[in-house]
């Protein structure tokens, strides 16, 4: 599990550790860390032209220690100073170690930038001259190393609220940063190196986590010798209308593809004729009335990807979710929740999977608002309606309360397409059918959904059924590296 920190959290931890060591220890750790990083990337240091871009905090004097490290081993370093202040002894021993200090031009020539503009203490969009030269950085050729953070990320939400460095690498202190997880931050980091400095036993609880290969190895069920198709968990799947089969078609795949024992499917006319067609190892039940009285036992159920919205799709949700069995509610069942939320005050296990737009209309916020901050709106969805919330979107989150929001790490730009979401409902109901939480179940469906869009797209656009045929591809992947 990688875990990750609220700036407040690692503040706190810093303190703890601090009043522990001769002063200045933490920020030699970090600066020895922050230029073996530089020095790996440049490959040849002699001679190399290394520009710091230097704010007036300790993130900047992170940066000069680095710089001093980088220019004794014959680098020519120079130091653009941003603020009114600057580290003092950061300063002094860049400029004994041969470092100078410089104007913004020499941006120009370098041939690597380390942002140490800001760091865990920034606040707000980055101000001039800050922002002008994160974005010069970022217009230039040199890779940019981001000291902490990539300076304009909030690090506690990920948060970018006007000009922002995009790193090559963020070389990131002591522990993972929130905003490092989590879009649009994560969008900027590159990729994200650890510098220990000795803060892990001073760490509460982390704010957010993301699953790993093996986390996700563990988490999924696997069948034994005992397992028959009933034991291994049998799902219910209302979806799809008359209008749209699609939904249907794709929610049972993901089901069937990510290890229900079965799937029993309900529906109208339509919807069934066209998931007896592509899913033989269905078994179906025609509804005529919206009713699951017939539909036979099951562990859990799907509920709403192309349902409608109608009387038909509100009374099934009213029904299953009056059930006593774990319920996922996707799509059209979310514009029915909305309506009418009373209908998700329920003691069993409840997973909705919206999507910014649709979280808008349950919670009524606005869907830019949710965009911008999603970790905190998917936190206070969760504990508003008292459910288990998996919001869509760059960066997929699951919040519960009471627990670190689990940050999904996989996925693909080509995944933003029609039916990518129906595939996923159907994943994540079967792995609730399998027994596991919604916590589990939505964090483990997420990660196999994204890996398994990467391997169907290939750096090549995909259809929704690609996702869900690849998605024993993934659970292969991830069990072969672990
Ligand atoms: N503590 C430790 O043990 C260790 C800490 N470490 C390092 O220290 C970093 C934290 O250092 P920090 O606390 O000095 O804050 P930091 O991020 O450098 O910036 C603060 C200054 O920036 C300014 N500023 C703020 N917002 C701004 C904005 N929007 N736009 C423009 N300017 C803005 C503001 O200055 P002002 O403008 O008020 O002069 C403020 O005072 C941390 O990220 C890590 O790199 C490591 O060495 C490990 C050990
Ligand atoms: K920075």
């Amino acid at each position: 599990m990688r875990t990750a920190y609220t700036a407040d959290q690692i503040r706190a931890a810093e303190h703890t550790l601090m009043a522990t060591l001769p002063p200045g220890t933490l920020m030699q750790r970090a600066a020895a860390g922050l230029a073996a990083a530089c020095a790996a990337l440049l490959g040849k240091v002699y001679g190399s032209r290394v520009v710091l871009l230097v704010g007036s905090g300790d993130n900047g004097g992170d940066a000069l220690w680095a710089g001093e490290r980088l220019a004794r081993r014959g680098a020519r370093v120079a130091a653009v100073l941003a603020g009114a202040k600057t580290h003092e002894a950061g300063l002094a021993a860049f400029l004994r170690a041969g470092g100078r200090v410089a104007e913004r031009d020499a941006l120009g020539t370098a041939d690597l930038v380390v942002d140490g503009l800001v760091g865990i203490g920034a606040s707000g969009a980055l101000r001039e001259p800050y922002a002008g030269l994160a974005e010069e950085a970022n217009a230039g050729r040199a890779p940019v190393v981001a000291v902490d953070v990539p300076s304009g990320v909030d690090a506690s939400t990920g948060r970018v609220e006007g000009a922002a460095v995009r790193a090559r690498l963020t070389v990131t202190m002591g522990a993972l940063k929130t905003g490092l997880l989590v879009d649009p931050g994560a969008a900027r980091t590159g990729r994200v190196e650890l510098v220990d400095i000795g803060l892990g036993p001073h760490l509460p609880g982390p704010d957010v986590a993301a699953l790993t290969d093996g986390d996700v190895a563990g988490l999924l069920p696997r069948p034994g010798n005992e397992s028959d198709k009933y034991r291994r968990g049998v799902l219910g799947v209302l979806a799809g209308s008359d209008l749209y089969t699609g939904a249907a078609v794709l929610a049972v795949g993901g089901a069937l593809r990510a290890g229900a024992g079965m799937v029993r499917y309900a529906g109208p006319a339509e919807p069934v004729a066209q998931v007896r067609a592509a899913w033989p190892e269905a078994v179906i039940t025609p509804l005529d009335r919206p009713s699951i009285e017939d539909v036979g036992r099951v562990q859990a159920w799907v509920l709403g990807p192309g349902l409608g919205t109608g009387d038909w799709a509100h009374e099934l949700a009213a029904q299953v979710l009056g059930t006593h069995l774990p319920v996922l509610v996707d799509a059209d069942g979310l514009s029915v929740v909305a309506g009418d939320r009373s209908l998700l005050r329920r003691s069993a296990p409840t997973l909705i999977t919206p999507h910014a737009g649709e979280l808008a209309r349950l919670i009524r916020a606005g869907r830019e608002d949710i965009e911008a901050a999603r970790l905190e709106h998917a936190r206070a969805a969760a504990a508003e309606l008292g459910v288990t919330v998996l919001l869509k979107g760059s960066t997929t989150v699951v919040a519960e309360e009471s627990r670190p929001v689990r940050v999904n790490p996989t996925g693909t730009s080509w995944l933003a397409t029609g039916g990518t979401g129906d595939v996923l409902s159907g994943v994540a109901g079967a792995l609730l059918a399998q027994g596991l939480g919604p916590y589990d179940a939505g964090s483990c469906a997420a990660y196999l959904h994204g890996l398994a869009g990467r391997l169907a797209a290939d750096g090549a656009p995909l259809a929704a059924a690609d996702v869900a045929t690849a998605v024993p591809a993934a659970v292969r992947a991830l069990t072969a590296r672990t």
